[in-house]
């Protein structure tokens, strides 16, 4: 709202019907383009975490209900806000949360309290649980806007930012197979959000499935020109662009809008959600939390993936990063608890663990843990 404010109307209508209306048009024109699916591709299941996102979405879908239909678990009447649901529970925990009921190969996403935060998720036949987070979600959405500027001929650029937290398959799918640039940020979404303005189209997601896209003034301007221009298939792509503008929230990003690209794009180019989800595999990683008494005593350079004091705690990751293979591992000092973040990636989970423990077990000798010291398997 303060967006549209700002821009005097520009943006769209500053009420919370304005922003209902807006996105849902952008939505059911791009989906008009998809060839006709079955009811069972129209659905999705929605975790709103018990929180904002359960009233917003009961408000919005009648707008959309005949393109899309959304079954919302966790909607607030019995539960806590994010208590065993919700985006970070699904994402660090990889499980469903609970309350949803999950059929195999349905597609199912989460939304976290505030529903600014969105991760996607299927049980397969086999009843093993997948988990596509921010990073798969910044592929689906580069890969399709790259694949529409190539229909149009257009050569903006299209620049991908991610944190230290991005799973490395992720990162080098985008670098090596999809041939796009990728940037590393500090974590924080004001970090992304600043880099991606770079580009003419910035692409940012956290892992844990906060973020969006930023088009430049000078792209949108163009994309909106060459709608009007451009003939046949020029134009039907160009056109799609123009409503995938409208569709994201380029103000901040929030799980409704990005759900939404989402579907739309999985119902134009005809993916399932297994599909998505093979676009790469995920190097196993674990996350751990460790209690020091000041965690500023830990400073980092390099995107936070290189911790600079105290003395020796870098050379003592690198020292156990080299004992695993595929492996990464980096420390910091998280910003919203009084806690050190350990974040460990290697070929397996059983490496990924245990290099997460050793490095937990460094940061607690090196810059004074407090309480028990980490253990294994935890
Ligand atoms: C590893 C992780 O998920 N960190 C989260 C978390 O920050 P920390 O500084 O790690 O506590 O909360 C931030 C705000 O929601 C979010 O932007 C960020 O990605």
């Amino acid at each position: 709202m303060v967006y549209c404010r700002n821009t005097n109307g520009q943006y769209g209508k500053a009420t919370i019907e304005g922003y209902y209306q807006k996105l849902s048009k952008a939505f059911v024109e791009l989906t008009k383009q998809a060839f006709c699916t079955g009811d069972e591709d129209r659905s999705l299941k929605v975790d709103c975490a018990n929180g904002i996102g359960a009233l917003k979405l009961r408000e919005m879908e009648h707008y959309f209900s005949q393109e899309l239909s959304v079954q919302l678990f966790n909607d607030g009447t019995k539960g806590k806000l994010n208590h065993l649901c919700g985006a970070d529970f699904v994402k660090s925990h990889q499980k469903p949360p609970q309350g949803m009921e999950m059929k195999s190969n349905e597609r199912c996403c989460s939304f976290d309290g505030d529903a600014d935060r969105i991760v996607y998720y299927y049980h397969d036949a086999d009843g093993h649980f997948h988990l596509i987070d921010g990073d798969k979600i910044a592929t689906l959405i580069s890969s399709f806007l790259k694949e529409l500027l190539l229909e149009i001929g257009e050569s903006l650029n299209i620049g991908v930012v991610q944190t230290a937290y991005a799973n490395g398959s992720s990162t080098r799918y985008l670098k090596e197979v999809m041939k796009v640039p990728v940037y590393c940020t500090k974590t924080g979404v004001k970090h992304l959000h600043h880099k991606a303005q770079e580009f003419d189209i910035g692409v940012y997601f956290e892992a844990n499935g906060h973020g969006t896209v930023l088009f430049s003034k000078a792209a949108e301007k163009k994309i909106r020109e060459l709608a009007k221009e451009l003939e046949d298939k020029k134009r039907k792509a160009a056109e799609m662009l123009e409503n995938v503008i409208d569709l994201f929230n380029q103000a901040a990003g929030d799980a409704i809008s990005d759900m939404l690209v989402i579907e739309a794009i999985l119902a134009l180019k005809g993916l399932t959600v297994q599909q998505w989800d093979a676009l790469y595999t995920d190097l196993p990683n674990r996350q751990l939390k460790v209690k020091v008494a000041d965690r500023q005593l830990i400073s980092t350079t390099d995107a936070e993936r290189q911790a600079v004091t105290p003395p020796g705690l870098q050379e003592a990751i690198n020292d156990l990063v080299k004992k695993y293979k595929l492996s990464r591992a980096f420390v910091r000092p998280s910003g919203t608890e009084d806690i050190v973040r350990v974040y460990a990636e290697a070929d397996s989970q059983e490496s990924a663990d245990s290099l997460a423990y050793e490095v937990s077990v460094a940061v607690f000798q090196l810059a004074g843990g407090v309480g028990e010291s980490p253990k294994p398997g935890l």
